[in-house]
């Protein structure tokens, strides 16, 4: 590893690393996605990723899920590491991985079915739960944790997709919590929806990171400053600079981030 490029890049998490990422590379067929990313991820702390559109800010999401094993044409490289375990080979399987690092995306995508069974699949698939009572349960408290259960507790029969779109959104973080996961990426989480619901999930955000890693990929400079303790700044699918939130946003390191920053591309 090139310490030097490292140190630049990089100032160790504010918590211990959760998730380390070193040298990692990602290509779409030929083309080179991400070069050389050196990052660590502290643990029960928001780490936003910010940068350009197409600068890689959801190529290294995935990576952190193995969610580009799934795109065709799709090498990663490098070595990324959870709790000090390879992601890539050790062997750990990628079903059991994505159920420790559970993912919710852009657009809420409530299951077909009812917002009881949304929440329950998780721990029924998983074999989490041994009765009845213990499903009613984690579902009641990952509803309770997404802040949802006053607006759908006399309602858990009805069909997910008939909730408005915060409320999916928030319908879905629940989805996730509900299998007890160690970090939550999040990829965009608000950009379908409006300020107030926007508001709740960064609330909700805030107050999930006490129990969770939480990783965000947001497009919004705002939103980045709000809700997360690090940040990541991305630009041409390197790793430019990475620090806390306050300190990146008020004095960045590289002239790049600064240009990002004040609005002068992107
Ligand atoms: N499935 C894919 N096949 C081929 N190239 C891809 C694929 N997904 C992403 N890319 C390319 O990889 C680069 C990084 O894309 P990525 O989506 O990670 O960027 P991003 O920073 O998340 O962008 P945005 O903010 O627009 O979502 C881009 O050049 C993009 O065109």
């Amino acid at each position: 590893m090139d310490m030097q490029n490292y140190t630049t890049q990089s100032e160790t998490a504010t918590s211990e690393p959760k998730i380390t990422a070193r040298d990692v590379n990602v290509f779409y067929g030929a083309s080179q996605a991400l070069k050389s990313i050196q990052l660590d991820i502290g643990a029960n702390e928001v780490t936003s990723l910010i940068g350009p559109s197409g600068c890689g800010k959801s190529t290294f999401l995935r990576c952190l899920n193995r969610m580009n094993d799934v795109i065709e044409n799709c090498t990663v490289e490098g070595r990324i590491s959870l709790d000090g375990v390879d992601l890539y080979n050790s062997g750990l399987d990628p079903v059991l991985l994505r159920a420790r690092v559970g993912m919710v995306f852009q657009k809420p995508n409530p299951f077909p079915k009812s917002i009881f069974d949304n929440i329950a699949y998780g721990p029924r698939l998983h074999g989490t739960v041994s009765n009845k009572d213990e499903l009613d349960e984690r579902v009641e408290k990952s509803l309770r944790r997404a802040g949802l259960w006053e607006e759908v507790k006399d309602r858990l029969d009805k069909p997910g997709t008939g909730l408005s779109g915060g409320q999916q959104q928030r319908l879905c973080i629940a989805r996730a919590i509900a299998i007890n996961p160690e970090v939550i990426l999040m990829d965009e989480p608000c950009s379908a929806l409006d300020p107030i619901a926007t508001a709740k999930i960064e609330e909700l955000i805030d107050e999930l990171r006490e129990r969770f890693t939480i990783v965000i990929v947001t497009h919004s400079m705002q939103q980045a400053a709000r809700v997360s303790q690090r940040t990541a700044f991305f630009h041409l699918g390197e790793l430019v600079e990475v620090g806390e939130t306050d300190r990146l946003f008020t004095s960045p390191q590289d002239d790049r981030t600064q240009g990002y920053i004040t609005g002068r591309f992107g």
